[in-house]
């Protein structure tokens, strides 16, 4: 086991180099005592991935790719369609107008951030690479969110100038006089290209040489464990999650993907948006989907038409969230009951879709299945989050484990470490090989993540980036995890999805996905209630199928046949639907507060 860590260490250090810029301290190395990363005072992104130089020539952003993909189609949204060529120039004009705007000239901007409000469409591709031409760091705003969560997000990121989509000229241009900002907004989407005025030079483009180390992006946090915190990614932490993607799951220029999420979280940029980007491909870009009970049908429709369709372009990608697979299985289930429709979904989603991924929160084991059903599709599932990007992945040829995220993804490293113990690690695991300390196999913990895809800092927040990683340098995701059978598997938030009950310890996930496993229940959540006795308990917050009803008594007498006895609900809460945020995530903290104030 030792000379195993010691193999993996050295194997790391090859990575690493140690760095020079003041702004940052030493590398890390497992092998060295803490104080050697960290010295006297910890510095801004000490725990830094640092890259050799090689690697950083291909840290360009995605922008930089897009003139050699020329008139390609790059977005197809609802104003029309968008090339490669369009998209660049376009930027290019948004860039010299905020340069303008600020009084600066390129390279200038580093450090000043530029948040932005735009539909799910060319606009938000617009804005973002327009941010990073203008040598400025990208924050994306979300236009669910209310004036309040837009004016914390713009405020706490220090924000110089907004820039906002056609449509959110209204939603943005008070809040910047408000705040004394200058705001741009753009035209509509299909008028995108009189961005691109006489008076953008060429030159502009190339000024900046050495993007890996600029801040590319600040992200927010949904706040599903407390305040929604800026999570700050380099150009070079960006190209370290679109590169291992592109790679792990193949993809093309040929490819067309069909967009369905929000644009303010990894899984929308990252995945969905800047990995087609950066080889050339389609990305078909529809409304966000809004999985609500009174909305999802009119979504579902539209998912599901492109999804068939045999007009240009093809869609033959898929990423999305559980919520949203359960949504389009609901619609499949009440419209397409016909045989032949039946024959066809599946006909065309085998032969021409190559890839259907799912991710951000667990998949529920019903929803995979019935999924595989109707498509003829393992859905992918994979582990990530807004400061480490993907970490965990099932894999894109070869076995996919329902129930579990599969192993780490190139250039990633994880540990799992015993809960509140961080020096004892049970599992530490690469792309390559997994080593358990002997006994200890199925053992859940802390998972510990590691690698370039890494965030640099929670944005002004020196305290919170310092609690965040161990002091030789890896990221405690406060996710338990465990590895079983050849595989990793997430068992849930530990502050929220870990349930102490009667001195067990009880994963949330693992109870909801029994229970979702019984006819009546269309969509549970499970949280830890406080109680004298048990410290905690199981409790069941459940949505029944459509003129179903259930007692705690039913509940139990069915859970016996199926659950093991300790972690049966011993509370259970129905109601009319579970509320979840657009990422299908349930706030449980919020649930808690609700029901047990
Ligand atoms: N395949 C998966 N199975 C189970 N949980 C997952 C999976 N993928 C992601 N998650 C959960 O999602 C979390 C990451 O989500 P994200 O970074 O968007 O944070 P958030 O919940 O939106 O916000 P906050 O950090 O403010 O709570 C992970 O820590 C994990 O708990």
């Amino acid at each position: 086991m030792r000379s195993g860590l010691i193999a993996t260490a050295c194997h790391s250090l090859k990575w690493t180099l140690p760095q020079s810029k003041a702004t940052f301290h030493r590398t890390y190395s497992p092998l060295k005592p803490a104080h050697w990363l960290w010295g006297t005072v910890v510095q801004r992104g000490a725990h830094r991935w640092m890259t050799a130089p090689s690697t950083r020539l291909n840290q360009k952003p995605v922008f930089t790719r897009a003139p050699a993909f020329g008139d390609k189609l790059a977005i197809l949204d609802s104003s029309g369609t968008h090339s490669y060529k369009q998209l660049y120039c376009s930027s290019l004009g948004l860039a010299g107008r905020i340069k303008t705007a600020l009084n600066s000239n390129c390279g200038e901007l580093e450090g000043k951030q530029i948040s932005f409000l735009c539909a799910n469409d060319a606009s938000y591709t617009v804005a973002q690479w327009a941010a990073w031409m203008s040598g400025g760091t990208a924050v994306p705003l979300f236009p669910k969110h209310p004036e309040s969560e837009l004016e914390y997000i713009i405020s706490d990121s220090q924000s110089s100038l907004l820039v906002a989509g056609h449509p959110y000229a209204k939603t943005l241009e008070p809040l910047a006089q408000r705040l004394g900002l200058p705001c741009l907004t753009l035209p509509p989407t299909s008028d995108l290209s009189t961005l691109y005025g006489a008076d953008t030079q060429e030159k502009e483009k190339g000024d900046i040489t050495d993007w890996a180390d600029r801040p590319a992006m600040i992200i927010y946090t949904s706040g599903t464990t407390g305040r929604p915190k800026g999570v700050l990614h380099t150009h070079s932490s960006i190209q370290a999650m679109i590169q291992c993607l592109v790679s792990e799951w193949a993809w093309s220029r040929d490819d067309v993907i069909l967009h369905v999420l929000p644009l303010h979280h990894v899984h929308g940029i990252v995945n969905k948006l800047l990995c087609p980007l950066w080889v050339g491909a389609t990305c078909v870009m529809l409304p966000e989907f809004q999985p609500q009970k009174d909305l999802y049908n009119l979504m579902a429709v539209k998912v599901w038409e492109m999804m068939l369709s045999s007009k240009d372009p093809l869609v033959n990608v898929f990423m999305a969230v559980p919520t949203i697979y359960s949504k389009l299985i609901q619609y499949y289930d009440q419209h397409f009951t016909q045989p032949h429709v039946k024959d066809f979904v599946k006909a065309v989603c085998k032969e021409r879709i190559r890839l259907m991924v799912s991710g951000s929160a667990a998949l529920p084991l019903p929803t995979l299945q019935r999924w595989e059903e109707i498509t003829g599709h393992i859905l992918l599932e994979r582990y990530g989050m807004t400061e480490i990007g993907m970490a965990l992945s099932n894999p894109l040829k070869g076995p996919r484990t329902p129930g579990a995220v599969g192993l780490p993804l190139p250039t990633v490293d994880v540990r799992i470490v015993m809960n509140n113990t961080i020096n004892t690690t049970i599992v530490e695991g690469n792309h390559r090989e997994t080593q358990v300390r002997p006994g200890l196999e199925g053992k859940e913990g802390e998972l510990l993540v590691r690698g370039p895809s890494v965030f640099t800092e929670y944005w002004n927040k020196p305290q919170e980036t310092q609690e965040s990683f161990t002091e030789d340098g890896w990221f405690k995701t406060g996710d338990t995890a465990a590895y079983r059978d050849g595989v990793y598997w997430i068992m849930g938030r530990t502050s929220v999805d870990i349930i102490k009950s009667g001195g067990y310890k009880i994963s949330a996930l693992e109870v909801e996905r029994h229970l979702l496993a019984h006819p009546d229940i269309l969509d549970v959540a499970v949280i830890g209630a406080a109680d004298a006795t048990w410290g905690q308990r199981v409790t069941a917050v459940v949505q029944l199928r459509k003129g179903r009803s259930m007692t705690l008594s039913e509940l139990k007498t069915w859970a016996r046949e199926h659950m093991v006895p300790y972690i049966i609900p011993t509370g259970l809460l129905l109601v009319d639907e579970v509320p979840r945020n657009q990422m299908g995530k349930v706030n449980k903290k919020d649930l808690l507060r609700h029901f047990f104030p």
